[in-house]
């Protein structure tokens, strides 16, 4: 049995208030530590906030984001768990909205966001650029001199790529990517998948939690998998109101959720999850999974995979049961040949238990 425990959190940030930022992010990770989670997931560019807006264009605000995650660094804070920190990063001249994925005092990869949300009240295009590159998806990057004198490490995986542990594989899917038209997480599940962090800024509007849940569900419905999901909380100084609603899902079904509105600066949700059971339950077809179970464990695949859980909403619009013939003669007759068989072999048949 492969049991983990992952915890996602809401955070109430504000736009360059590296402080209050920093104050929540810990606060974060010492509840999931205390909670015994191995993973910790925090919103979207959380260092700074996502927010920022111009002050994303200064090269200020970059450097102090990376004093920030070398704080972090150095210190135990990420000590036994694999922690995502959401930040802006330079590269060459390109900056990007990154998620920085960190275990045990080092940066195991930077995952930079490849589709940008633009249009609404997002206007991400004016300050990041997206990770297009195919060729190599993962490159080097040389951390800043006093980050990499600090941690003893000199460069990091950067791109699109997962992190493949001895029993499980995680990736990063930042915010929008999953409600593009092309999602990341079909190849990333295709491939051995099964936890997801998304890291999210998204702002408050009527009924979006339900296409956000749609989108989760959906996601982790067809492929398994559990999808980790991080949203920011308040206002940040822009704006817009961020509506919290972290939640974690477990192929297709929500089982931990986070409050909306809340008036915490930090709100953390945890789950304790089974990834036997994810990978028994998911709902692929035979032909899928003779791909995609050969990236995966395939021993644990089969036909009972195609069960899950109904709740009566499923049921609502399925008239199956008034359709078919419930009675069942077939199946009835052959009990009855059965009996009758057994008895003129002479086996006594218990009719009661006395
Ligand atoms: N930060 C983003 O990528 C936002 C994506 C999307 N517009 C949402 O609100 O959820």
């Amino acid at each position: 049995m492969r049991v983990v425990k992952v915890a996602t959190c809401s955070l109430n940030q504000w736009a360059m208030d590296f402080d209050c930022n920093m104050k929540n992010i810990k606060e974060s990770i010492c509840r999931a530590k205390a909670a015994g989670a191995a993973i910790r997931l925090g919103p979207e560019l959380e260092i700074t906030a996502y927010g920022c807006e111009d002050h994303f264009l200064e090269p200020d605000t970059i450097t102090h984001a990376w004093e920030c995650l070398k704080e972090l660094l150095v210190g135990d804070w990420t000590d036994g768990i694999l922690c995502s920190f959401g930040m802006p990063v330079m590269r060459g001249a390109e900056r990007y909205n990154c998620q920085v994925l960190c275990l045990n005092r080092k940066i195991v990869m930077i995952r930079p966001k490849m589709w940008l949300a633009n249009g609404g009240s997002c206007g991400e295009l004016r300050w990041f650029t997206a990770w297009k590159q195919k060729e190599p998806l993962l490159d080097e990057f040389l951390l800043p001199t006093h980050v990499s004198e600090a941690l003893s490490q000199t460069t990091v995986p950067f791109g699109y790529g997962y992190i493949q542990f001895l029993d499980t594989a995680v990736a990063a899917e930042v915010c929008m990517e999953l409600f593009c038209a092309v999602p990341i997480h079909p190849e990333l599940a295709l491939n051995g998948v099964e936890v997801f962090m998304n890291a999210s800024g998204s702002n408050h509007q009527v009924r979006k939690m339900d296409r956000r849940l749609r989108a989760i569900t959906g996601a982790t419905h067809a492929r398994g998998g559990v999808y980790m999901y991080s949203n920011l909380l308040g206002c940040d100084g822009g704006r817009v109101y961020y509506d919290g609603c972290s939640c974690i899902v477990v192929n297709g079904d929500v089982v931990a959720h986070g409050l909306q509105f809340s008036l915490k600066d930090v709100h953390l949700v945890v789950a304790q999850i089974d990834l036997d059971k994810e990978e028994s339950d998911i709902g692929m077809t035979d032909e899928e999974l003779s791909v995609c179970g050969k990236l995966r464990r395939i021993f644990r695949q089969g036909p009972l995979s195609m069960f899950k859980s109904y709740s009566p909403e499923d049921n609502r619009y399925d008239q199956r049961q008034f359709l078919y013939n419930a009675r069942w003669p077939y199946q009835f007759r052959k009990i009855d040949e059965l009996v009758q068989q057994l008895n003129a072999d002479g086996e006594a048949l218990p009719t009661s238990t006395e």
